[in-house]
């Protein structure tokens, strides 16, 4: 249940995880463009899960398509724009919305820091019409090695001001962090704020990677901390926010079944948790659902939502100044 006196947030959503079906049409059609199909219904099942997924690589192959049909910087700045749209119908006062610059200009050979200026532009367009507050986080692909993901954080440092942190993201299993440490000093002089996905696909050692190596403030999901009762702690005790997404990981098989969703006990251990969604479009789902349906199945109570909502303003990118701004906005 989501508590209306309180902010609402969602701080781990891809907007390229977040294209519109429509869109993804729409974009083909503009572009002519061979789809899998050509009617709503009948993309749907290429675009968005339908049943759970064997593992992480194969549901973010449901990605694939929305980026595809990025035929312009245009297309970037539509998405982005509409992403925006899409978080003030979900009734998010604050969101981060995360992209991947490198994998949305991949398939046209779009300029990296194009896209990223694009995306910048539609957001900053839908913040003034929508009335949403907005970060960016840039995503450096670690599916297509570390050269690729240079060319990303060059893009992302090009636009530096429009930026607020970076995040690492994809196959956690075939790339682990080790090899991107040069990556992150790189963003971290350049004063980016720090997320890096861990814990998804991979253990608890890559959690700790992430915060020794690559300077993680945050992690995204973190699942897996569940297995290393000194990282629960260290988590606690560091203040390290957990940014949970509790149905993409049944969609993705990291956890069997939502009543055994690590979640409550990170939570009851003292941990800065959240509740995000990941890539709304793609899973068929919206921030209300996993507070009202998935949270409640991970055996939250009110009072434990309650805390998870509170924790998203708590570890949000923003300044204690901008928090307690958006806790007045909220509280009226
Ligand atoms: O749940 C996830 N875990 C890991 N990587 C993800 C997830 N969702 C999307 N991406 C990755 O983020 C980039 C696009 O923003 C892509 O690299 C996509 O594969
Ligand atoms: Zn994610």
């Amino acid at each position: 249940m989501i508590d209306l006196k309180l902010p609402l947030t969602d701080i781990h959503r891809h907007l390229d995880g977040n294209i519109r079906a429509q869109t993804i049409l729409d974009l083909g059609r503009q572009f002519n463009l061979a789809l899998p199909a050509n009617s709503l219904d009948d993309l749907r099942p290429h675009v968005q899960v339908t049943a759970n997924e064997p593992d992480l690589v194969s549901f973010l192959q449901k990605l694939d398509w929305g980026v595809k049909v990025l035929g312009d910087l245009n297309a970037c700045r539509r998405i982005a724009l509409e992403n925006v749209e899409d978080a003030a119908r979900a009734g998010i006062h604050y969101a981060e919305l995360r992209f991947s610059p490198g994998y949305m200009a991949m398939t046209h050979n779009l300029p990296i820091a194009g896209v990223v200026e694009a995306v910048i532009d539609g957001v900053r367009a839908g913040v003034k019409q929508y009335g949403v507050d907005v970060n960016l986080i840039g995503i450096m692909s670690r599916t297509f090695g570390e050269e690729a993901c240079l060319r990303e954080l060059e893009g992302l440092l090009a636009h530096r001001d429009g930026i607020t942190a970076v995040d690492l993201a994809g196959d956690e299993l075939g790339f682990p962090g080790s090899e991107f440490l040069s990556h992150f000093n790189r963003a971290r002089d350049a004063g980016f704020r720090i997320t890096v996905h861990a814990g998804e696909a991979a253990g608890p050692e890559s959690i700790w990677q992430a915060i020794r190596e690559l300077g993680a403030e945050r992690i995204g999901h973190g699942v897996k901390a569940i297995e290393d009762r000194a990282l629960m702690d260290f988590l606690a005790e560091q203040r390290i926010g957990v940014e949970s997404c509790l149905t993409s990981n049944i969609q993705t098989s990291t956890v069997a079944a939502i009543a055994n969703h690590p979640l409550k006990t990170f939570l009851q251990h003292g941990i800065l948790a959240t509740i995000n969604t990941d890539d709304p479009a793609v899973q068929g789902i919206e921030l209300a659902h996993e507070y009202e349906h998935a949270a409640p199945q991970a055996g939250l109570t009110a009072e434990e939502m309650r805390q998870a909502q509170e924790n998203g303003v708590t570890i949000a990118f923003l300044s204690d100044a901008e928090k307690a701004a958006l806790r007045q906005r909220v509280a009226g």
